[in-house]
Parts: C-alpha cells; structure tokens; sequence
C-alpha cells in the first residue's frame, strides 16, 4: 500500500493520507455505530466511549473478513456535534500508524439512527491474504 500523505501543492491534513494506493481484496465495512455485542447501545452522553466501541467493532468486522484496522485504507466518518472532533481524531490515531494513516472523509449529520448515537464510521479496507476462511 502506498500512502500519499503531503503530496506537493495539496494543503495540510489532520491524521489522514490524501490518497491511498493499494492492491488486493477490498473488504467493505457498513457504517458502525457504538452498540455492543448484547445489542446495548455504548456511552450516551459519552462521545470518547461511542468512538472507542465503533473502533471495536470495526476490528472485530474486519477480522472476520480476514483484515484488521491497520489494513484500513478510507474512513467515513458522521459525526452528530464538531465538538466531538478532537475526541474522534484523538481515539482514531491511537488505532492507525501516523506515516501511513488511511483516507478519511468526515462529515457532520444532523443526526444517525438512533438518537443516542453520536458517531458512525464505516470503513475500506484490503485483506492482505485473502477472504476469511471462517
Ligand atoms: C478525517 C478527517 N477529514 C479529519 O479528521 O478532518
């Protein structure tokens, strides 16, 4: 995978590649929002807790899909309120590779499918060995 951080003429970024170049299967990941596994919805109220669950379940659908967070190649990113921002950027970079972060679109919504909910990110990612035999 070839990360394009700085490429010349394009302006700064904040924790994401401008581009990112890459081969092999793609693996598609739906949006994920901060619910646990028993169905409960993680951390109203609590936007570094909702960020640290998607991340978790991120992880565990990319793995079943034969990939990990570090094969991530774009983020989407929804987030209810920009004041969530510097908890999202800062729980995100605890789970990338600063010299090769992934592509990353973030866009504010004026709300997701639950009320409860503060972000949603959906993710693309290769499988550097293939599809997941599981
Ligand atoms: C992902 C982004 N676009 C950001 O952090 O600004």
């Amino acid at each position: 995978m070839e990360h394009i951080l700085r490429p010349e003429g394009a302006p700064p970024v904040n924790g994401y590649s401008h581009a990112v170049r890459f081969t092999g299967p793609m693996v598609v990941v739906s949006g994920q929002v901060p619910v646990a596994p028993d169905g409960a919805v993680v951390g109203v109220g609590d936007a570094e807790a909702q960020v640290r669950q998607v991340y978790a379940n991120l992880a565990t659908a990319l793995e079943a899909a034969g990939s990990g967070l570090e094969h991530i190649v774009k983020l989407t990113v929804y987030l209810t309120d920009l004041e969530d921002l510097p908890t999202f950027r800062r729980v995100r970079d605890e789970h990338q590779d600063a010299e090769r972060p992934p592509a990353c679109s973030l866009v504010r919504v004026a709300g997701l499918v639950h009320p409860d909910f503060r972000v949603e990110v959906e993710a693309l990612a290769v499988a550097p060995d293939g599809p997941a035999t599981a």
